[in-house]
């Protein structure tokens, strides 16, 4: 028995669905009946859609449900792989990771512009680990070997320090032990609104 929530079950086949998809259209071979019918689920879902920013996150402009959204950590966001970051004592963020096709940049490697988002999101929790959540001011990111999809990976995010609202941050993702991509980061605490 699992306690999966429906829209998670949902989010995870739609992340099954992207990779076979693009697996399958690697090979030219997406029958069309079955791609008619993922058409018309998706016609069944849209018409019931809610159109509002919100409507998988609680309120719109906090950091509610930031984690279960997120692009990167959420559950349910079928966008995301999604990791699922632990804190330890010193509230430093890591998270096992596996990238699949759906990520790639060159072949058989991740994106650049996916990593960046994966540290994004490893230094906010970090931040957030050590009560100092915020907004991302500026990226720096050091790309030093390439990720390799289909493996595992460590994805790192640490809290550094803070001066009145500024927060610096550093997340790394690290291939077989040694550092990959390192990201420095600067992240300014602000009460959002819209
Ligand atoms: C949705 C937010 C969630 C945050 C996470 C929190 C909790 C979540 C919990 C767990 C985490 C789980 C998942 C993670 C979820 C989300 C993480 C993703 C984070 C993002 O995806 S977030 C989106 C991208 N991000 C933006 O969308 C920012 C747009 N932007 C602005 O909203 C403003 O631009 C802002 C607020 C940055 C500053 O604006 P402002 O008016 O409040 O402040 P001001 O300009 O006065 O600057 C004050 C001092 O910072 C210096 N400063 C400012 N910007 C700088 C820069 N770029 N470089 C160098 N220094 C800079 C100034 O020079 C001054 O310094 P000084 O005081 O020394 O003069």
């Amino acid at each position: 028995m699992t306690d999966e929530k429906p829209a998670d079950v949902a989010a995870r086949a739609v992340r099954r669905l992207t990779s076979a998809i693009l697996s399958a259209r690697a090979h030219g071979a997406v029958d069309p009946d079955l791609a008619a019918e993922i058409s018309e689920l998706a016609d069944l879902l849209d018409a019931e859609a809610v159109d509002a920013v919100d409507c998988i996150s609680g309120k719109v402009g906090t950091h509610d449900g930031a984690l279960e959204r997120s692009p990167v950590s959420g559950p349910k966001n079928p966008v995301a792989i999604p990791l699922r970051f632990e804190l330890d004592d010193d509230g430093n963020a890591s998270a096992p990771a596996e990238f699949p096709a759906q990520y790639q940049g060159p072949a058989g490697f991740v994106h650049g512009g996916v990593s960046g988002l994966i540290l994004d999101v490893a230094m906010a929790v970090a931040n957030s680990g050590s009560n100092r959540p915020g907004m991302t001011a500026e990226m720096t990111l050091r790309y030093l070997r390439p990720v390799p999809l289909h493996r595992e990976v460590t994805v790192r995010g640490r809290h550094l320090r803070a001066d009145g609202r500024k927060m610096w941050a550093r997340g790394t993702i690290e291939v077989d032990g040694e550092e990959a991509v390192v990201c420095d980061g600067l992240f300014i605490s602000k009460e959002l609104s819209l």
